[in-house]
């Protein structure tokens, strides 16, 4: 049974997930929460040795298909064995990046249906789904400038600008249909208030 909440933070690459993801899980637990903070891919032992397969290596390493199956497996097993647990206990989950990424990274991105996508979610994840989805947006110019300042390029980062752009256009359609899971948070604000603002659209389940 799922008693605790389950947070995503979605956006390309270099928008402050990760940064995002500190500062709401610090300020979860002042509030007495229990909060397990998390990422894909990975996330447990499993996934996080898939991880490796996905993000090393060359961009023409997996053909879009195996590699949609590889993000779908790693999901699996985070949701078996780190996420539902934790959600049973009462633990509020916050995850940086979900199923989400993969329509719109595989999908939108790559080719795969988005029924395919959810097909794969439905089979491997029982499509667990989030309770909110934070839709993280940034200015092109000021996510290149935080990517630049940071210097590191995996396998997945370092695809072209106009890839970049479809995935942008991808996740704002996504938070368009489902606008009762999505927020769309303006992220070329100051990291403290960007965190405010998460926090401002949880108000409703804090304690
Ligand atoms: N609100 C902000 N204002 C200015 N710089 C920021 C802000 N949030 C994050 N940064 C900086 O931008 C860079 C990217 O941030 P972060 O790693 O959190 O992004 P990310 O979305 O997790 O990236 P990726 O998806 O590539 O892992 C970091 O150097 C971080 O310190
Ligand atoms: C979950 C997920 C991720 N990706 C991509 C998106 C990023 O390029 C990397 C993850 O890197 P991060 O620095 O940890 O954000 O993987 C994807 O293509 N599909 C997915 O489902």
């Amino acid at each position: 049974m799922i008693r605790g909440r389950f947070i995503t933070l979605e956006g390309g690459e270099g928008v402050g997930k990760s940064t995002q993801l500190r500062a709401l899980s610090e300020a979860l637990a002042a509030r007495s929460i229990e909060v397990v903070a998390t990422r894909e891919p990975g996330g447990s032992v499993g996934a996080e040795a898939i991880r490796t397969l996905l993000m090393e290596g060359s961009d023409d390493r997996w053909d879009a298909r195996s590699e949609a199956l590889l993000f779908a497996a790693a999901r699996a097993d985070h949701v078996a064995r780190t996420i539902r647990p934790a959600l049973a206990r009462g633990a509020w989950v916050l995850c940086d990046r979900f199923v989400d990424s993969s329509r719109a990274y595989q999908g939108g991105g790559g080719g795969i249906t988005d029924a395919d996508i959810l097909a794969l979610h439905r089979f491997g994840s029982r499509g667990l789904l989030p309770d909110r989805t934070f839709l993280l947006t940034v200015r092109p110019d000021e996510a290149a400038r935080r990517l630049a300042a940071r210097g590191d390029r995996d396998r997945m980062g370092s695809k072209p600008a106009d890839y970049q752009a479809r995935l942008a256009a991808r996740f704002a359609e996504m938070a368009a249909t489902e606008p009762q899971r999505w927020r769309l948070i303006d992220a070329d604000l100051p990291a403290a208030d960007v965190t405010a603002a998460m926090l401002a659209e949880l108000i409703e389940w804090l304690p």
